[in-house]
């Protein structure tokens, strides 16, 4: 069993504060994810979902508070918390002038794995992927979704216990989206904890059992996925009431919109 399965919480996010200039980002949250969870973040644009991820997986420095993952301080402990978490970023920027196999290669040995490891473990994520026709290609030639693929392939060679995904299913075919779907269906079954963004509520519904709802960067509800729910019909009635759109007349001040004159 890892780490965080023995009952220490996945992400412990204290007092969390991120201004930049005039805006705050994240209003001091307050959140604790438990661990071997698929977990869905979710809160309309700009609702500060990706600034506090980029703050809990050590990528942007908080004003203010504290986060541990897998019981480590993001922070203080930083190598400790990276050789633990996998990372798929909102704007994944990769080697592009790598092969996808040779991208692989290359994040299996910066993770300390073995050559051999990395290449049994690296053809085997290419396959369960659809990738391995690629994997000789250049990642500038992939598309939108084999980036998103090999992202989340890179992403998951070392085993992490924590895995946080920025939108990991924009750009992506319905049939690549159940391809990954199965494989951190997988991989949270075995005890890993799964954290990801989305704004696709019926995504979020049907495979996070745990949610957390941000809106104007604060927390405003988290707990199991039919805790959050309530007694709404639906995980996005229930975030729209939440969030506060709930009503809200999209088109009322458009009235020369229209294709008829
Ligand atoms: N580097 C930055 N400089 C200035 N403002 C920023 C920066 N990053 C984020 N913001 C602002 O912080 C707020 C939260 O943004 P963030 O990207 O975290 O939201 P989000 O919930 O991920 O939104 P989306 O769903 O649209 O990606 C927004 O008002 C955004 O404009």
């Amino acid at each position: 069993m890892n780490e965080v399965g023995a009952g220490v919480a996945a992400v412990r996010v204290q007092g969390l504060w991120k201004r930049f200039g005039e805006q705050i980002a994240v209003a001091g949250i307050d959140l604790e994810l438990p661990a071997g969870r698929f977990i869905g973040l979710v809160g309309p644009n700009g609702a500060g979902k990706t600034t506090t991820l980029s703050m809990v997986t050590g990528l942007l420095r908080p004003d203010q508070g504290t986060v541990e993952v897998a019981g480590h301080d993001v922070w203080r402990d930083p190598v400790a918390v990276k050789a633990r978490i996998g990372v798929l970023p909102e704007g994944l920027r990769l080697f592009e002038r790598l092969s996808g196999r040779e991208l692989l290669a290359y994040t299996g040995r910066l993770r300390g794995l073995p050559g051999d490891e990395v290449d049994k473990r690296a053809t085997q994520l290419l396959d369960v992927l659809g990738l391995a026709g690629a994997q000789h290609k250049l990642v500038v030639d992939y598309s939108t979704g084999m980036r998103k693929k090999i992202g989340l392939a890179a992403a998951l060679l070392h085993n992490p216990e924590v895995l946080f995904l920025d939108e990991p299913f924009e750009g992506v075919d319905p049939v690549s989206a159940q391809t990954i779907r199965g494989v951190l269906e997988r991989y949270t079954a075995s005890g890993a904890t799964v954290v990801f963004s989305s704004h696709v509520m019926e995504l979020v519904e049907s495979l996070c059992d745990w949610v957390a709802v941000m809106a104007a960067g604060r927390i405003r509800a988290h707990g199991p996925l039919a805790e959050v729910r309530g007694d709404a019909p639906s995980l996005q009635q229930a975030f729209l009431e939440l969030v506060g759109a709930h009503g809200h007349d999209a088109g009322a001040d458009l009235d020369w919109l229209g294709g008829v004159r």
